[in-house]
């Protein structure tokens, strides 16, 4: 069984930035919605970016964005992925792969099977699918704790690659990545002492746990 590979989302300092290349995370992700308190400015991402360099990976995360807000973002942030947290079509993901020539991880809010099974539409538009939970409506999209029925997409065979998010935290993700199967594991404010501040000791301690599956 291969390694999970983990992902630690909305870093804004260059301590948080060292502390998950020091958790050996695989991947850092910049978020670049503005309402979210894990905002990351596209000035700000660029001198995370010059430290991260050949480091660690960097995913872009964006809600339903137009191609100036990417442009500005991919060449700040230096990013090796998209990760697409809106309301994005099929046709959408596709347009960002090609027009920016990285891959696309395609988040899927889930609530239900039906959540599940619309991952299908993506396969040759996305390179990753994300499965979230599905959040409150008027609420941030993703980032918000919340955990969804993880047996909906246990042992995923779907024609992509996939990883799991939503309310994962060092207390669950071994037993999530047990039960799912997940080859690759995000969490945001699960290590988290307050909304948008990471905490070194809960991001070692989730890269840690999700390695002992
Ligand atoms: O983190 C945010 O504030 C956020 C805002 C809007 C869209 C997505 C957001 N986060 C995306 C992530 O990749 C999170 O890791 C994922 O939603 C899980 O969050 P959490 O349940 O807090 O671990």
């Amino acid at each position: 069984m291969s390694r999970t590979a983990t992902k630690i989302c909305g870093l804004t300092t260059p301590d948080m930035l060292e502390a998950a290349i020091q958790a050996r995370a695989d991947h850092v992700g910049f978020n670049f919605f503005p309402p979210s308190p894990r905002y990351l400015a596209p000035r700000d991402a660029a001198a995370l970016a010059e430290r991260a360099e050949a480091r660690i990976s960097r995913v872009g995360l964006f809600v339903d964005a137009d191609d100036a807000a990417i442009t500005e973002a991919v060449a700040a942030g230096r990013l090796d992925a998209i990760q697409l947290h809106g309301q994005e079509t099929p046709e959408r993901a596709a347009q960002v792969r090609a027009r920016f020539g990285v891959p696309v991880w395609k988040v899927i809010s889930v609530a239900s099977a039906a959540d599940v099974a619309r991952a299908d539409a993506y396969a040759t538009a996305a390179d990753l699918i994300l499965f979230d939970a599905k959040t409150p409506k008027g609420t941030l999209p993703g980032g918000m704790g919340l955990a969804f029925d993880w047996t909906l997409v246990a042992n995923w065979k779907g024609p992509l690659a996939w990883g799991l998010a939503g309310g994962l935290n060092p207390t669950n993700v071994a037993e999530a990545v047990a039960r799912t199967g997940a080859p690759l594991v995000d969490t945001a404010s699960g290590v988290e002492s307050a909304p948008g501040v990471k905490d070194a000791d809960l991001i070692a301690a989730f890269c840690r746990a999700a390695r002992t599956v």
